[in-house]
């Protein structure tokens, strides 16, 4: 019997992880719950994609609240409220709404466990593999944010860095692909519940025409998984570009030991070779972003560019997916959630 998911929210980040599970052997959505009332138009956007392109098996709305391909039959549903539903035959909620739901009610729903696609400090833990996966305690964890994309490219490298040259500072600048949030033409700003208002008036600006500086919460996202690395250590600022997917993230680092560039590049070749998930893939070839589409590796180094200076300060540039990759990285939580819940 395969696992029962519901979908809460079916936009960019759902949509990756609909059709990453479409033919999975042990996970099955089984229900969408979306805002958007349109089930043709809900249709319509999971087989047509201008990013990752067309869904070879179409869905067709069937029985009114159904959509069905040749493999898969999902309910649709539409309801403002994640605990309006009734969740008797689902084992799994996968929230990739961007809600900030009240986590109370979240722990009473009737299901094993809820995956948030975002940071979340109230979560009962999150987690970024290759970081605190051992940390998840299946008896208590129910509500697990599953980070927010940047962190989960960035932190695994950091972590790489900490272990074995202790950080004492840095920063970063993650450069970001537009989001839906953002607005294609000068507007009103729009509103975050995450960001003061200042910061959100350059969101209101056109995400096809500007490079958008702005505040990221990646290095708060990265403190809730691994307390050591917070604001007090590394600075950060982000920088939104008119692409459709692929992130990358320039980080400097300066260490307590010293570090030399062939060691670093060794380090990172060894994680790679030793991992037991794609998360550092290491690059030396002369790729672009659009490159990096699709990529399940998370952590990906571009050595082009790795450096040390003065054996003291070094320099890494990161990419990663953060539609596809990112919402493969959920997947593979939730399959390790289960793993960890049937060992113990
Ligand atoms: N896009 C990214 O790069 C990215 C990466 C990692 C994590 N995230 C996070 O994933 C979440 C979703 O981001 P996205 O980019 O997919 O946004 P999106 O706007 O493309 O999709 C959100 C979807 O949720 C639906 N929705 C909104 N409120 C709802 C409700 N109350 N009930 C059910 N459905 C509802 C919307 O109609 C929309 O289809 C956010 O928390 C975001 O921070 C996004």
């Amino acid at each position: 019997m395969k696992h029962k998911i519901l979908l809460n929210g079916v936009g960019r980040i759902g949509k990756a992880i609909l059709k990453q599970l479409l033919d999975d052997e042990n996970f099955e959505v089984v229900a969408i719950n979306e805002i958007n009332p349109y089930i043709k138009n809900i249709v319509y956007s999971i087989n047509h994609d201008s990013t990752y392109g067309n869904l070879e098996d179409k869905f067709k709305v069937k029985d009114e609240n159904f959509i069905k391909n040749s493999q898969n039959k999902i309910q649709i549903l539409n309801y403002k409220n994640i605990n309006e539903i009734d969740l008797k035959d689902i084992d799994f909620i996968i929230d990739a709404s961007g809600v900030k739901h009240d986590i109370k009610i979240l722990e009473k729903l009737d299901v094993k466990a809820i995956f948030l696609t975002h940071a979340n400090q109230n979560a009962n833990i999150n987690i970024i593999l290759g970081v605190n996966e051992k940390e998840l305690n299946t008896n208590i964890h129910k509500v697990i944010s599953t980070s927010s994309c940047n962190a989960t490219a960035l932190l695994p490298a950091l972590k790489i860095i900490d272990d074995k040259k202790h950080i004492i500072c840095g920063d970063i600048a993650a450069i970001h692909p537009l989001l839906n949030h953002q607005r294609v033409l000068d507007g009103n700003f729009v509103g975050s519940a995450t960001r003061d208002v200042d910061y959100n008036f350059e969101f209101g600006r056109s995400a096809t025409q500007n490079i958008i500086p702005n505040n990221t919460t990646t290095i708060k996202a990265c403190s809730y998984v691994m307390p050591s690395i917070n604001h007090d250590l590394i600075s950060s600022n982000s920088l939104r570009v008119p692409t459709d997917t692929v992130g990358a993230i320039n980080v400097c680092l300066f260490t307590q030991k010293d570090s030399y560039k062939e060691e670093i590049i060794k380090i990172f070749e060894e994680y790679e070779e030793n991992q037991n998930y794609p998360i550092v893939l290491n690059n030396t070839e002369p790729l672009v972003s659009s490159d990096f589409k699709k990529e399940k590796f998370t952590t990906i180094i571009d050595h082009r560019y790795t450096d040390v200076k003065n054996k003291k300060m070094i320099k890494l540039l990161v990419w990663y997916d953060n539609e596809w990759g990112y919402a493969s990285k959920t997947i593979e939580i939730l399959k390790y959630y289960t793993h960890k819940k049937r060992a113990s």
